[in-house]
């Protein structure tokens, strides 16, 4: 199994380009079925769970073909299949995000139920919930959903029980092809489902209020082809600039969109970074050490889940005491253990990490548990002294595309091993 191995100390300098994201990628390229003509998708981040999602739709009939390394153009005429497999679904939980289109589209569908992962249960019962309402028939027998309906979808109001980023864009998606309009009523307002409305939209959909908690749907007949560029990662930007904060470094990320990053730019300039930005960059300069910082995360324009491994690496080596309470996922702390084995101090109370900043963190064999605790094991190796080995770092290449080629760019001693 491959690992990373850190010789830590090296401050980042330079620029990073930032890729695709990978949690808008992969909702769109579900919501590639769709279409009747082919879909050209640019700035598809080059990632494991993107070449899950490909095999996964050329399964289906879906087929595609590569016009570059982050290019693919989908051709969605070929589907005549409607079983998304156990084999796939159990490595990459976003595959959930095939039901509604497939559904929609197809009029059956039948996918693994993905099942809990390391960060917590995740169920999908208000993704079932929101597509009964709209008229299927749906049965969950021997690990999977069986979905069907006569005809099409029927618009319904939609009011979620909880904010759930997949469970609004799986709804939002089938709805688009529904007969009528279709409210969801307490949507997630994350980035990556006004990508996937602008996606929706650029194909021939009707879907406004995406990026509000109230999006309503006209659904149409049909949708054509075209083309469509995915956003920037913002989860790949605020790690890259943890990373620079981490190091003491001086780090612009390119090809990014502040816009999206409000929480977390905040959370660094009061760990003391000073934040310069333009329309599609990110400056962040260092102080010689980081102020710790208190974080709660939450659904968006809030402190997003997805960043918090990343600050209680900071946390662990920041001038004082700080905490990170967790919201969103009941068991989102597996990188502590891990950190407190380089040496942070960190106690778990509840959903909250409290950490006292050590001066400095020792390299260490760690092991990671899931993408985000990946990518603070990391961090923490390239702050710390001596040599850290990241075991199982096929977490990390799920959502970093060339992780170690970005920081060796800007100067880190990082090399992946066989
Ligand atoms: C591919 C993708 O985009 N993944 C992101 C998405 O995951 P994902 O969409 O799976 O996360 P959700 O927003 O659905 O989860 C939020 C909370 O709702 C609960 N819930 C969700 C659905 C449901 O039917 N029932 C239920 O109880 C979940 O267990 C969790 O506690 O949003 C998360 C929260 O920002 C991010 O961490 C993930 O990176
Ligand atoms: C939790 C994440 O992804 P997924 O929902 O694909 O597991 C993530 O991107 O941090």
């Amino acid at each position: 199994m491959q690992k990373l191995v850190i010789q830590g100390g090296t401050s980042l300098q330079g620029e990073v380009v930032i890729s695709g994201a990978k949690n808008a990628a992969l909702p769109i390229l579900m919501a590639a079925i769709l279409p009747s003509e082919p879909v050209t998708l640019t700035n598809v981040p080059a990632l494991q769970d993107v070449r899950t999602s490909l095999k996964l739709l050329a399964e289906l009939g879906v087929t595609n073909t590569a016009l570059g390394p982050n290019s693919y153009e989908i051709q969605p005429q070929g589907l005549h299949h409607h079983v998304a497999s156990y084999d796939l679904v159990k490595t990459m939980r976003a595959s959930i995000l095939v039901l509604g289109p497939l559904l929609s589209k197809f009029g059956e569908a039948q996918v693994s139920l993905p099942g809990g992962c390391a960060i917590g249960a995740r169920p999908v019962n208000l993704h079932i919930e929101g597509l009964r309402q709209m008229g299927a028939t749906i049965t969950v027998e021997n690990g999977y959903i069986h979905a069907k309906v006569d005809g099409r979808l029927r618009g319904a109001t939609l009011l979620m029980d909880m904010v759930s980023v997949t469970g609004t864009e799986n709804l939002m998606a089938a709805a688009t092809l529904a007969d009528g309009v279709t409210v969801i009523e307490n949507a997630a307002r994350e980035p990556e489902v006004v990508d996937l409305a602008r996606f929706l939209n650029a194909m021939g959909a009707d879907i406004r209020g995406a990026g509000t908690d109230t999006i309503t749907i006209h659904g149409v007949e049909r949708l054509h082809g075209g083309s469509y560029s995915i956003q920037p990662d913002r989860i790949e930007t605020g790690t890259f600039l943890v990373a620079a904060l981490a190091t003491g470094g001086d780090v612009t990320c390119r090809n990014t969109d502040p816009t999206m990053l409000d929480a977390v730019l905040k959370k660094l300039t009061e760990a003391g970074a000073t934040i310069t930005k333009g329309a599609d960059w990110i400056r962040l300069q260092a102080p010689t050490r980081p102020q710790p910082v208190t974080i709660v995360t939450a659904p968006h324009p809030a402190f997003p889940t997805d960043m918090q491994a990343q600050f209680c690496a900071l946390n662990a080596i920041a001038d004082g005491t700080g905490w990170v309470r967790e919201t969103i996922f009941e068991n989102r702390f597996m990188h502590v253990p891990e950190l407190r084995r380089m040496g942070a101090n960190i106690e778990l109370e509840g959903n909250t990490a409290i950490s006292k900043g050590v001066a400095e963190l020792t390299g260490a064999q760690v092991m990671c548990t899931d993408l985000r605790a990946s990518a603070s094991l990391v961090i923490a190796g390239l702050v710390a002294k001596g040599e850290t080995v990241v075991e199982r770092i096929y977490h990390i290449d799920r959502g970093y595309e060339a992780i170690e080629k970005k920081l060796q760019g800007l100067g880190a001693n990082i090399q992946r091993i066989a």
